[in-house]
């Protein structure tokens, strides 16, 4: 059985995806067996088309931000499956739901209109008959017309994305007729106060911004307040504030609703729909140490690629390696007198570093070595293809190392640029210098001046006529904005080049570029004291193999569950990338923090590993409950103080994840995941699933389901792989 291309051509959305996924997705002809992503068969063997259709979702996912058309429904277009298999095998495998819930049912919907398939026209239909999405769209539409509020005048709100959302669009609808303030205003003011004994919503008056005592406007407000409907149940004035007492039963059911039924997605909006955002990070340099800054910028960076997907931009996300300049002419020169193929070939990075230490020792003997590097370097800068080739594979090699270190830190990489891949650009960029007036000569060398602005002197130009970093970083600037067209660019780099970056920025303005209020430095502070046991430099993989000998060691004192831990390696691994990626983000960002092994690697208190535990025990409740989750358990059985809190919380991380794209602040999810977590221990040995009543253990198990999922999606927005056993 072959799909290709041509087949799928019934479908717009299919050809779209298609046309982004050719070089990567490929399926092999045959029953639908095995498929290959990149030449690597990633499924082999079983025809499950459940495990198939999942993997292709997620797949699809990851690739593209085309969430609406997919694999699967191209195994519908040609009528592999049946509409109403697939239905029923979505619904078994929670993904109707996902993107394969709402999302993927607008779209096909809009395409059934379009197209005369009928497996389409089939399928739409048997979606739009499953509870869960004929509620929400009967949800949205009722809140938008009891609302009488055209949601695109709300920018952000979202009811079909965001519990919340549901409440605080009734409030600002309300309050708009009788304030004639507008809603998107009254929208934004509404906060979830830290005390409940003040309402489950508050409206601070001061920040709509209107004439008047806010605390008379409050009560006046109040006042006039009516109830018309079941879900917001009254206001109290408080001060210049106005609370709102909610119906929390339908909190709960509405958030176990939009949780069931987006699974992963939860927490996720569309708001960056069809803008695009280069997240550039890690950046380390080769040859050098991968030190504890390249670690913060991977942990940070990828962390705010995950924010930016997550809001429903599409993402790229760029290492631009440190690869040029003169100290790979330096590196070369060392190689020559220290070079060993067979350690370059095994662990290039540890090897090129060693010959760069080497070198550089040689050099306070022998100060002429700087001069020959220097020499090199031009060779390299003209193009020598002999001088280019030992720095090329110095390059390849060094890429494959750390795409395993990255792997195994679960980040990925759309591009590997680098400063030595600057090339058009940074000519380009050079004559437009030279052209508007902002180049100056000094000793032979080209400089920009930014004392104006307080940003002192920069050199682009050396006096030999090589490049320098900023040269570069201009050019690669420019050229990114030509092939990528981003919305939004975001450097994440050190503090300690904030100058660098500024200087960067202010010539990218003073150049004129209409882009150039779109690119972003996110800093960050230092890591005090990483180093390994033995004192001297640090290399990132063997913090992470102490970490995981750690953890192992740790997890085989118990020796049952030891034993009931397919992958303990794996597992002590991942749980020892936790400690540190939770020991990283656990401050704000611009704090300097001292790297503390006893305390990351700890079991107790707010670290990764805990975090790690308390997801895999909320996995153990579903394995020991016996029982299946069932997405229509009834959830007005969740009357415990304990499990409002929990689903209070859940219903919280949708306006997480929209507020993160303010300040990019790690620990903000950090907090989040901690919170969750002890609301969940204080309700485990009360609120039982195995041995209470069925329809109670049915909605409890549901309860805690949808914590596990959101937990789950707060890690993986931190990067962390979700374990459901250690
Ligand atoms: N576009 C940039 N300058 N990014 C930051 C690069 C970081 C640099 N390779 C370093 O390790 O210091």
């Amino acid at each position: 059985m072959e799909l290709t291309l041509a087949n799928t051509s019934t479908s717009v959305l299919s050809i779209l995806v298609f046309g982004q996924l050719q070089s990567k997705v490929q399926l092999v002809p045959g029953p639908l067996t095995s498929l290959k992503v990149n030449d690597n068969t990633v499924l082999q063997g079983d025809a499950n088309v459940t495990r198939y259709l999942i993997r292709a979702h997620k797949l699809l996912d990851e690739q593209t931000n085309q969430r609406a058309a997919s694999l699967v429904d191209v195994l519908l277009l040609n009528n592999v499956v049946t509409a109403s298999d697939l239905v029923e095998q979505k619904k078994q495998a929670f993904l109707l739901s996902d993107n394969a819930g709402l999302v993927d049912y607008l779209a096909w919907s809009v395409l059934s209109s379009t197209t005369s398939n009928d497996s389409v026209k089939a399928y739409v239909a048997a979606v739009q008959a499953t509870p869960v999405i004929q509620e929400t769209l009967a949800l949205q539409q009722q809140v938008t017309q009891d609302a009488s509020i055209d949601l695109a005048t709300i920018p952000g709100c979202d009811p079909t994305t965001n519990p919340l959302d549901i409440f605080k669009l009734r409030i600002a609808s309300q309050l708009a007729k009788v304030t004639q303030i507008a809603p998107e205003v009254i929208y934004r003011a509404i906060d979830i106060p830290r005390q409940l004994d003040h309402g489950d919503f508050a409206l601070a008056l001061p920040r709509l911004r209107v004439k008047g005592n806010p605390a008379q406007l409050a009560k006046e407000w109040a006042a006039a307040f009516v109830q018309t409907d079941d879900y917001i149940l009254g206001a109290t004035p408080v001060g210049p504030f106005l609370n709102y007492r909610i119906n929390t039963r339908l909190l709960i059911k509405h958030t176990i609703e939009l949780a069931s039924a987006r699974v992963e997605a939860y927490g996720g909006n569309a708001s960056g729909a069809g803008k695009k955002a280069i997240v550039e990070f890690s950046s380390p340099n080769i040859a050098k140490p991968f030190h504890a800054g390249h670690l913060r910028s991977t942990i940070i960076g990828s962390f705010i690629r995950n924010v930016y997907a997550a809001n429903g931009w599409e993402v790229i996300a760029m290492n631009y390696l440190g690869d040029w300049g003169k100290q790979y002419g330096l590196l070369a020169i060392g190689f020559s007198r220290h070079g060993d193929e067979s350690k370059l070939q095994q662990d290039p990075i540890k090897h090129l570093y060693d010959v760069y230490v080497q070198i550089n020792r040689d050099a306070e003997e022998e100060p002429t070595i700087h001069d020959e590097a220097r020499a090199y370097f031009k060779k390299m800068e003209d193009g020598d293809e002999t001088a280019l080739a030992l720095w090329r594979r110095f390059r390849d090699l060094s890429i494959v190392k750390y795409q395993e270190v990255y792997g195994r830190l679960n980040i990925e990489f759309d591009v590997y640029s680098g400063e030595s891949q600057v090339t058009k650009g940074m000519e380009e960029a050079m004559a437009m210098l030279q052209s508007t007036g902002l180049l100056q000569e000094s000793q032979g060398a080209k400089v920009i001046d930014l004392e104006k602005y307080k940003l002192g002197v920069s050199v682009v130009q050396k006096s030999d006529g090589t490049t320098l970093y900023i040269t570069r970083d201009i050019g690669a600037a420019k050229e990114r904005f030509e092939k990528y067209k981003f919305d939004k660019m975001i450097y994440v780099v050190a503090a300690q080049q904030d100058l660098h970056l500024k200087q960067l920025f202010k010539t990218l303005e003073l150049m004129g570029f209409e882009w150039a209020d779109r690119v972003e430095h996110v800093n960050f502070g230092m890591v005090q004291g990483m180093s390994t046991r033995k004192g001297t430099v640090v290399f990132l993989e063997d913090i992470l193999d102490e970490a995981q000998e750690v953890m192992h060691d740790q997890m085989r004192k118990n020796e049952a569950k030891y034993a009931e831990i397919p992958e303990p390696l794996r597992v002590a691994d991942e749980i020892g990338i936790s400690g540190v990626k939770i020991q990283d983000n656990a401050a704000r960002r611009v704090k300097n923090y001292a790297f503390d092994r006893n305390r990351m690697f700890s079991f107790e208190g707010d670290t990764g590993p805990y975090i790690q535990y308390a997801h895999a025990r909320l996995c153990s409740i579903e394995r020991k409950s016996g029982l299946k989750v069932k997405l229509d358990a009834d959830t007005n059985l969740l009357t415990e103080e304990g499990a409002l809190n929990i689903m209070r919380t859940v219903a919280q991380y949708p306006d997480l994840v929209k507020s993160l794209m303010n300040a990019y602040e790690p620990c903000n999810v950090v907090t989040f995941a901690f919170n969750l977590s002890h609301e969940i221990s204080a309700v485990f040995d009360t609120l039982w699933v195995r041995g209470a009543d069925p329809a109670v253990a049915d909605a409890r198990l549901l309860m805690y389901w949808c914590a596990r999922v959101t937990l789950g999606n707060a890690m993986r927005l931190l990067g962390l792989r979700p374990l459901e056993r250690m």
